[in-house]
């Protein structure tokens, strides 16, 4: 008898198919699993061992509370009774489903008809008929008709529900730690997105799923981590849709790459996965990175998905031996259209894209075939698609295909290829299952149905009690004194700990509270950050932490639409093709599909960003509603600065550009409110400035300079000039057909009718004369002295009267704003320290002589010097000389680095004391 038992456990295998009297390769997955359960079973060792370590609990937990006939102490002894009873059914469960799994078939295949849609008539001739809930039908004109056979067929009237009910044995199984891949395949407008993403009247198989499994967490008895990721796959490119997209081909972006680990699991490196607790934040993260997805208008449908999209959810749950590995992932993939290329008569771009999909559809297709066929070798490795899902396609993982088929008769052979495509995918069960064998599965699978719902409604009847009794304890904690109260809440906590319970009020709170312990155990991509931490505001920081994480300094609000135009080999970059579109208006997130005003982080989200974001800064919906009109009031003062927009309008090669529109109160241009913008100089005289200061500062050998240099290196790498980001959003206006909505549009909108009312030439004209600074206190009717006054100079800008700076046509400081055109000084000061929102510096200007004092013969050297440089000739400079009699080249260039200094001074909100500048400094600043 003890030599038969120790046989190696394969016989026993083989001696359950020879009882079943069934054939090997059909039953052998289950026969595999129910080997599996035989193993995991404890033995009698350990069996002793557990029941004496229940024991151990109960008694001590009995100790805990002396007086044994204590209702605390009954409870707690029935709440670990159940919580055993629970883990068992859990057991049970999790093996049922996955033998019914098994026999389902690892790799499932659905079909999916479209309906008829509005205004396409076919009158009684309908090509594809769903003959029963398992096969198609396809007619073809010369009455011939072909038959598909499907795990299940929706016919064009079934509902997303009906979808779904499918689905979920699928993320059941997901949370019992089996990888699952959930896709949409089918020609282009079949419907792919509208059963994965669905329509907010009627969500589709993503939010359904992350609510289902957000509720059996929640209906557990043990803690799950969920985190979520969102990736595109662009023309066989990884692409993160959670981050902000590139603005710029030669912006870094994070470079996604796949790695193998040695287990077989596949870890995208740089993927963004940020932790969720429920469904709310889930939501609006997955509705983020649909607004990311690369969409294009074709000839079949209006918003045809270019890419391949793919939603991961990783589950983590320790302590659950129940489960098949202790991390496990879901993937949603809503695949990119396929499409015959001669029918679209795509060309171009889209031409490329379609070749793309078409090609990694059809490398998925040979895995899926090589998985069911058990070929020794399955091409991985021949995309990016089938190497990112290589360890949640096959073997132990969940695969289900949602095949689309279209109804119109006029796609009858895309039809065909996909519904190929999908026989291809579940051939193993067309070609060996015969009809007996099928009816005897089906009794089978019958049985284990009934098994589950047995023992779902076991478990429901213990989740009840669990809740009862924790009910109950809490009531006898609540009677208890204040003091009292607060031990009893620590025993609570440990009695959570120590025996592990479903208190499935308190799941939630559980979540959060043990999330933190298991942070560190969590894979590499779910590390925390120094973001993270900032969900309760710095103030939740300790000191030691604030020191170590300082306050991340944040970016000012960015809001535009930007079109991001992919540079593709052998493609001209001015193919009028519609480009690729990245929306990022400010079109609110949903929350409950409905507006949410949180979609102000636009494309300018960081990873810190999303998870402010996705946590929000107040937990009520009011708090919400607030933050939210707060963050719009901030954009709309941005934008249109309080109640005075002046738009000013730019000629860039022949294109016209709107720019930001500046503070009226501030900037007092007389007949000079446009200005001439170079673009591309922008950035260059930007960082040409900074270095500048940075330069002259070394000079100057100052402590607080030599801070202020490492800040603003920061500044030039993370924050370009204000004005670009709203340029860049105007431009979107003018390039892309996409249009955006809210503040952005309005603004555009607004800008366009002021810059339409404002003839160009007038604007080139304009934009010879440079602006001029005046401190609107000293105008150039008041005295000179007064003027001249470096002291006084100093109090003003310095300390409390910088929001009467103000731009204006003051003669007197013409020959300072010929340096750089200073267009605004907003008044966001902190402290004494002042910030100017922007300096613009024309190239053109950058070498005119000022005029700063001097006399004629100084104005016979700028002469001189301006017709040998071949500057004379200009118009600007021209009208420059006839205004300004006094010349100094070298008071020029002294004064250029100073006014640099000022304004980076005051745009790092440094203050003129901070950098201890000098009176002397200020000498020739003021006439
Ligand atoms: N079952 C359905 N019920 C109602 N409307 C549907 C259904 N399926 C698709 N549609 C509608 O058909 C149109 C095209 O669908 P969808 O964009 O989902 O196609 P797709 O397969 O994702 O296309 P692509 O591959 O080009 O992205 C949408 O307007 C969608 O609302």
């Amino acid at each position: 008898m003890a030599s038969r038992t120790r046989k190696p456990l394969h016989n026993l295998a083989e001696t359950i198919h020879s009882l079943l009297g069934q054939k090997s390769h059909l039953t052998s997955s289950w026969v595999k699993s129910v080997c599996n359960i035989i193993i995991n079973l404890p033995s009698e060792e350990q069996s002793i061992e557990l029941r004496t370590a229940n024991l151990e609990t109960m008694s001590s937990s009995e100790n805990l509370d002396d007086d044994l006939g204590n209702p605390k102490s009954k409870i707690t002894d029935e709440l670990a009774i159940l919580t055993a009873q629970i883990n068992e059914l859990n057991r049970q469960r999790k093996q049922v489903l996955n033998e019914f799994l098994d026999l389902k078939g690892n790799i499932r295949v659905f079909c999916r008809i479209r309906p008829i849609g509005i205004g396409e008539n076919f009158g009684c001739y309908r090509p594809v008929v769903a003959l029963d809930s398992r096969n198609v039908l396809l007619r073809f004109f010369d009455n011939k008709n072909k038959s598909y056979s499907f795990d299940k067929v929706f016919h064009h009237g079934s509902s997303q529900d009906e979808v779904f009910s499918e689905v979920e044995p699928v993320i059941k199984s997901a949370l019992d730690g089996y990888n699952a891949c959930i896709f949409a395949y089918g020609q282009t407008g079949t419907g792919k997105t509208f059963t994965m993403e669905g329509i907010p009247e009627s969500p589709g198989v993503v939010p359904r799923a992350i609510e289902a499994l957000f509720k059996q967490a929640m209906d557990s008895n043990h803690v799950y981590l969920f985190s979520f990721s969102m990736l595109e796959i662009y023309m066989g490119n990884l692409r993160d849709l959670l981050i902000r997209q590139p603005t710029k081909a030669m912006d870094p972006m994070p470079c996604l790459s796949i790695h193998t680990h040695p287990k077989g699991e596949i870890e995208i490196e740089n993927l963004v996965a940020i932790r969720v607790s429920d469904l709310t934040q889930a939501l609006k993260l997955y509705r983020l990175g649909c607004r990311f997805r690369s969409t294009a208008s074709t000839n079949c449908n209006i918003t045809s998905s270019r890419s391949h999209c793919l939603i991961r959810i990783s589950i983590t749950c320790s302590g659950a031996p129940e489960r098949r590995r202790e991390t496990n992932k879901v993937w949603f993939v809503d695949l990119g259209g396929s499409e015959r290329l001669l029918k679209t008569k795509a060309s171009g771009r889209r031409l490329e894209e379609g070749k793309a999909i078409n090609l990694s559809l059809s490398s998925l297709g040979d895995v899926i075939s090589a998985l069911q066929l058990r070929k020794g070798h399955v091409p991985y490795r021949n995309s990016k698609l089938t190497q990112v899902l290589k360890d949640s396609l096959g073997r132990d993982s969940k695969t289900l295909m949602l095949v689309h088929a279209s109804p119109k008769e006029e796609d009858l052979c895309e039809t065909v290829c996909s519904l190929n495509f999908a026989t291809r995918a579940r051939s193993v069960h067309l070609g060996n299952t015969d009809s007996t064998e099928q009816r005897e599965k089906e009794v089978v699978m019958m049985n284990l149905q009934e098994m589950m719902n047995k023992i779902e409604v076991e478990r429901h009847d213990v989740r009840m009690s669990i809740k009862q009794l924790n009910e109950e304890l809490d009531n006898l904690k609540t009677a208890a004194c204040s003091t009292e109260k607060l031990d009893s809440s620590v025993d609570a906590y440990h009695l959570v700990n120590e025996v592990p319970q479903p208190n499935l009020e308190t799941n939630r709170n559980k979540t959060a509270n043990i999330s933190a312990a298991l942070l560190s155990q969590v894979p590499r991509f779910m590390r925390p950050t120094v973001c993270s931490r900032r969900k309760s505001g710095p103030d939740h920081l300790t000191t030691e932490e604030k020191l170590r994480f300082p306050a991340r300094r944040r970016r000012p609000f960015n809001h535009y639409a930007k079109s991001v135009n992919f540079p593709v080999k052998g493609i001209s970059e001015n193919n009028s093709e519609c480009s690729i579109s990245r929306n990022s208006c400010l079109v609110p997130l949903n929350v409950n599909n409905s507006a949410d005003a949180e979609t102000d982080y636009s494309q300018d989200l960081s990873e810190c960003d999303i998870k402010e974001l996705i946590h929000g800064e107040g937990s009520e919906n009011g708090d919400k509603d607030n933050a939210c009109s707060a963050k719009y009031l901030k954009v709309d003062k941005w934008l249109c600065h309080k109640n005075a927009p002046a738009i000013r309008s730019h000629v860039h090669r022949n294109k016209r550009v709107l720019a930001i529109p500046t503070p009226e109160k501030k900037l007092i241009c007389k007949g000079q409110k446009e200005t001439e913008t170079f673009q591309d100089e922008k950035v260059n005289n930007y960082k040409l400035a900074v270095k500048q200061i940075i330069g002259h500062n070394k000079s100057e050998k100052h402590a607080d300079v030599e801070g202020s240099q490492r800040f603003m290196q920061e500044v030039i790498i993370n924050k370009p000039p204000t004005s670009m980001n709203v340029n860049d959003n105007i431009d979107t206006k003018c390039n892309s057909d996409s249009s955006s909505d809210g503040i952005v549009r309005e603004t555009m909108i607004n800008a366009q009718q002021k810059l339409d009312d404002v003839p160009t030439e007038k604007h080139t004209l304009s934009s010879i004369y440079p602006p001029d600074i005046l401190c609107s206190n000293f105008n150039s009717n008041q005295d000179d002295n007064k003027v001249n006054s470096l002291s006084t100079m100093q109090a003003v800008i310095g300390e409390t009267e910088c929001s009467d700076i103000s731009l204006s046509n003051n003669s007197n400081w013409r020959q300072i704003s010929t340096i750089g055109l200073v267009y605004s000084i907003l008044d966001s000061r902190q402290d004494s320290n002042i910030s100017i929102s922007r300096i613009e510096q024309k190239s053109g200007f950058r070498h005119l002589p000022i005029a700063i004092g001097g006399d004629d013969s100084e104005k016979e050297d700028l002469e001189k010097l301006s017709q040998s440089s071949g500057e004379g000739t200009r118009p600007g400079l021209q009208k420059m000389r006839s205004q300004d009699n006094n010349v100094n080249l070298g008071i020029c260039h002294l004064l250029q680095q100073k006014i640099h200094i000022l304004w980076a001074s005051a745009f790092l909100g440094l203050g003129f004391q901070n950098l201890g500048l000098e009176q002397e400094f200020f000498f020739g600043l003021m006439l």
